[in-house]
């Protein structure tokens, strides 16, 4: 288990990391790190690392301080953007680094690399040169490499970031499926809303270098902690709205929410306002195409300006009624 206590990382006088205190492992097995550019996460990630000097606070593996353990003696696997692969040398012997470095003997260290290759979906490839690989058999290849020495964390740096979106949504099952293969605890770093949420375990919102909230991605995306996280986790309005016995009412009509009686403050994104027959009445402002046909709308209702999503285009200048879904609105938690 990773325990980080009140990390803080400054940089001449920025902030870049500010009293962090999070968890890794245990029934949080995987940790994604998500956060807009410049948040800190890079800095975080690095920390744990042993890469960048901490100014205050504790990084502990399984209750053991790691402030006086170098990098390479605190057993964590490390995965980049780029991969970072050895040019020179084969797909088999790039993932046989690690267990040559901790002098497995040849044969262990050819079962092992066999079976890590296996893992990854790349057996019968070690022989290729890094440079003979796609982007997607890189990242696997270095994912190998982390893993082979069967490492007490694995360290993740947007892994997937560099490949094109089908890859990357591909990879990341894989990945998941990966991590719960071989249970290493991980921590991962990313931007990506869905890759954090087929990740991860647990999801830790990091803004301005403060962590703003950690929970499992279902609670995270039904109660976000303000509307500040709110916002960066989609939910572009914010609502008033009353509760009553499970009821939410706002202008846009009422709504099942899991909330107790009393005021609320309701997140909506474009897929929680839908057309309804029988809802709340709206002007088109203007429809976008979206590539499966939809349509995501511009809508004025009232004094509110909102995004609505539609199977058939409404035309500009029309009036729509519009209702929401429950399961995709969010209740602010403060
Ligand atoms: N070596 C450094 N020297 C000075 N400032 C730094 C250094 N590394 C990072 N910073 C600053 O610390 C802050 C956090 O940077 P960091 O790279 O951790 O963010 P990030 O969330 O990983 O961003 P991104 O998603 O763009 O990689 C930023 O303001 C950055 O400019």
């Amino acid at each position: 288990m990773l325990g980080l206590e009140q990390v803080t990382v400054r940089y001449g006088s920025t902030t870049a990391v500010d009293e962090v205190s999070l968890e890794v492992g245990g029934d949080a097995q995987v940790v994604a790190l998500l956060g807009p550019s410049g948040c800190g996460k890079s800095t975080l990630l690095r920390a744990v690392a042993g890469l960048e000097p901490l100014t205050s606070g504790r990084v502990l593996l399984d209750g053991a301080d790691l402030a006086r353990t170098p990098t390479h003696r605190r057993g964590f696997g490390l995965v980049f953007q780029d991969g970072q692969l050895f040019p020179h040398r084969d797909v088999a012997a790039n993932v046989a680094f690690g267990l040559r470095m901790a002098r497995w003997d040849r044969r262990a260290r050819q079962d092992r690399v066999a079976e890590l290759l296996e893992l990854v979906g790349l057996a019968g490839l070690g022989a290729r040169r890094p440079g003979e690989l796609s982007g997607g058999q890189a990242q696997r290849v270095a994912l190998a490499r982390a893993l082979a020495p069967r490492p007490r964390l694995l360290l993740l740096d947007e892994p997937l970031s560099a490949l094109d979106r089908e890859l990357r949504d591909r990879l990341t099952v894989d990945l998941a499926a990966v991590l719960r293969a071989t249970g290493t605890p991980a921590l991962v770093v990313t931007h990506d809303h869905a890759e954090a949420a087929a990740l991860a375990q647990r999801v830790a919102v990091m803004d301005d270098g403060v962590l703003r909230q950690v929970a499992p991605p279902r609670e995270l995306w039904r109660r976000p902690a303000d509307a500040r996280v709110a916002a960066f986790l989609g939910f572009g309005l914010v609502v008033d709205a009353h509760v009553r016995a499970g009821v939410a009412t706002c202008a846009l009509g009422a709504v099942a929410v899991d909330a107790p009686d009393g005021p609320a403050r309701l997140g909506l994104r474009a897929e929680s306002v839908v057309l309804r027959p029988a809802g709340v009445a709206a002007d088109v402002l203007a429809a976008t195409p979206q590539p499966d046909g939809s349509s995501r709308l511009r809508l004025r209702l009232g004094a509110l300006e909102l995004d609505a999503v539609a199977d058939e285009p409404p035309a500009p200048g029309a009036q729509v009624r519009v209702g929401l879904v429950p399961r995709r609105v969010a209740v602010l938690a403060g």
